[in-house]
């Protein structure tokens, strides 16, 4: 579905919101008529039942207009608020279905800008459009039609005021709409850098290069500073030459009416009935200035969001698979991954047997996270098969898979609350004893048991009160509380000494799941059952240490420079 789609979803609140308006404004047009019948039939010929008559009209008619208006408000307010609901909703939605490398393109802060603020600007212009903009038309027309039905020889004058602001108000729009879409897309950029700042704000202290980024900042600021003043001032033009239109037609209605009620072909109510149309002009004129600003952010928004709502999942198939039976059998058939042009893997050929020990090692970039992320179903293969159990990895339901892979990143992750609720987040029913053993497992136990309010004690926000080693520790035992079959360690252990880490993985080894390590170290996969070596997102050796050693060149290489070095041990 596209934005036009939760549009006309909710087109018959906003039908009645606009007829409501449309009723309101015709009304409105109903009273300079009253107002000259009042002066006309009323007080010129001394006519106290007219003058009563039209009075009470000049109550009535804007008292049911007022009622009028106020169901339009409701409407339009409910109708707004449903789009946007709904929209930011399939907005999350689709995030959560797409492929991960399929939002690359957008980047983080644009997905959030999109959903948050382009949703709200939207909203904003249906409410705005629905309650002013309905009843312009019927104001701007009507107040023509009727100046033509008071006095045909003034009706010109409207007719080419008229054209002449809306000629000058399409102008301005067309202006900014264009103007619009870049100040959106540097509003994006002023999030996405504070962002990065908020995120990184360590690394640009350590490198003191706070001058530098506040440079990139304010030059994204100031840019933004300055297209909404040149959108400002482009909007801002329409207004006053808009009044000086008005006011000049004005004086020609009244140049020209005096002289029409001397030849007696006007009527003095007449000319004062034309006076108040070509206010009634003049009002819904410089409403439609703030609804064409409205209207060109909504134009904008509707373009960004239908880019992400547009995005087809890569991986759709008719029904997915919804069950999976261990043990899991991962096998790759000519792998390949491609970042758009960019390929990533290729040719990649490995089966990964239950209760595996598999390893995967290469150098910086050689396509280790990326194939950790076609494992975990991030990302669909752009070339040759990956499957488990014999059905494609992309066939399976999404939960299905994270119910049974467990992943831990590269880069852990604690939430602000307690141990327990970190621990428990993939498996909520477990015993305490099942979490201690997992800790245990994890090498996390011992630090743990310290503190004595033990599962119960807290988690500062990003874990800030734990060391990263530790942190490492916590989201390995996270996984194991999760009980998957297969459990796959990204770079995860790279923060613990050689023999936590050595400790660790025996026992992980131990335990009933596959285990996938991606890693740099030789020395932590020596005893792995098989090792998938990568470098340049190919495959260049598959086997155990010992056979890699004697037949994979790059593993011979990545061995001797570890060893030399000592980095490992
Ligand atoms: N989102 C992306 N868009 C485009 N290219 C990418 C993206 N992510 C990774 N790449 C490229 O794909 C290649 C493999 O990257 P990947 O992160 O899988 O390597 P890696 O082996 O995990 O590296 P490292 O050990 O340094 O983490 C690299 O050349 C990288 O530049």
């Amino acid at each position: 579905m596209r934005v036009k789609d939760y549009l006309l979803k909710n087109k018959w609140k906003s039908l009645l919101a606009f007829l409501a308006k449309i009723f309101e404004a015709l009304l409105e047009l109903l009273i300079p008529l009253v107002v000259a019948r009042l002066i006309n039939d009323g007080l010129n010929a001394n006519n106290m039942t007219e003058v009563w008559r039209n009075g009470g009209l000049l109550i009535l008619l804007p008292l049911i207009g007022y009622v009028s208006a106020l169901y339009c408000q409701w409407q339009a307010s409910n109708a707004s608020q449903q789009v946007g609901t709904e929209l930011r909703s399939a907005l999350f939605h689709k995030v959560q279905s797409v492929d991960m490398s399929q939002l690359d393109q957008f980047g983080k802060g644009s997905i959030i800008h999109r959903i948050t603020n382009d949703t709200q600007n939207l909203q904003l212009a249906i409410a705005l459009i629905l309650r002013l903009g309905s009843r312009l038309p019927i104001l701007l027309i009507g107040s023509i039609v009727m100046a033509f039905n008071v006095s045909p020889k003034m009706a010109p004058i409207f007719i080419i005021t008229g054209l002449v602001i809306g000629g000058l108000l399409v102008f301005v729009t067309l202006k900014t709409n264009q103007q619009n879409k870049s100040v959106q897309t540097n509003t994006e950029r002023i999030a996405q850098k504070s962002r990065e700042n908020l995120n990184g704000v360590r690394d640009i202290r350590a490198f003191s290069n706070q001058q530098a980024e506040i440079k990139a900042f304010t030059s994204h600021n100031q840019q933004t500073f300055y297209q909404q003043i040149k959108m400002g001032s482009l909007q801002s033009i329409a207004n006053p030459i808009s009044l000086l239109l008005i006011n000049l037609s004005i004086s020609l209605i009244l140049y020209l009416g005096a002289q029409q009620i001397s030849s007696g072909y006007l009527l003095q109510g007449d000319v004062v009935a034309l006076v108040n149309y070509m206010n009634i002009i003049l009002l819904a004129l410089n409403v439609l200035v703030n609804i064409l600003m409205a209207f060109t952010k909504g134009i904008t928004a509707i373009g960004r969001l239908d880019e992400i709502l547009a995005i087809q999942p890569t991986h759709l198939t008719e029904k997915r698979i919804e069950s999976l039976s261990s043990p899991i059998t991962i096998e790759a058939k000519d792998l390949g991954f491609a970042y758009g042009q960019y390929l990533a893997l290729s040719d990649l050929n490995f089966t990964i047997n239950p209760y595996d020990f598999f390893a995967i090692i290469g150098g910086t970039g050689a396509g280790k996270s990326t194939l950790v992320q076609l494992l975990m179903g991030f990302v669909s293969p752009t070339e040759g098969m990956l499957s488990i159990n014999d059905s494609s990895i992309t066939s399976y339901d999404r939960e299905t898979l994270r119910d049974k892979l467990a992943f831990v990143p590269q880069e852990n992750r604690l939430f602000q609350g307690t141990l327990r609720e970190n621990l428990v987040m993939g498996n909520e029913n477990c015993s305490d004893d099942f979490i201690w053993h997992c800790l245990e497992v994890a090498q996390a136990k011992d630090f743990i048991v310290q503190d004595e309010r033990g599962l119960d004690q807290p988690v500062l926000a990003l874990g800030r009160n734990f060391s990263g080693g530790q942190k490492q520790r916590l989201t390995i035992a996270r996984a194991l509380i999760a009980e998957p079959d297969v459990l796959i360690l990204d770079d995860a252990t790279s923060a613990l000494d050689f023999a936590t880490e050595k400790q660790l993985l025996q026992e992980l080894k131990e335990m009933p799941i596959t285990m996938i390590l991606i890693t740099q170290r030789v020395n932590s996969i020596r005893n792995a059952d098989r090792i998938l070596v990568l470098d340049h997102g190919k495959q260049v050796g598959l086997g155990q240490h010992q056979d890699l050693l004697d037949s994979s060149t790059v593993y011979q290489e990545i061995y001797a420079l570890q060893n030399k070095e000592g980095n490992n041990e």
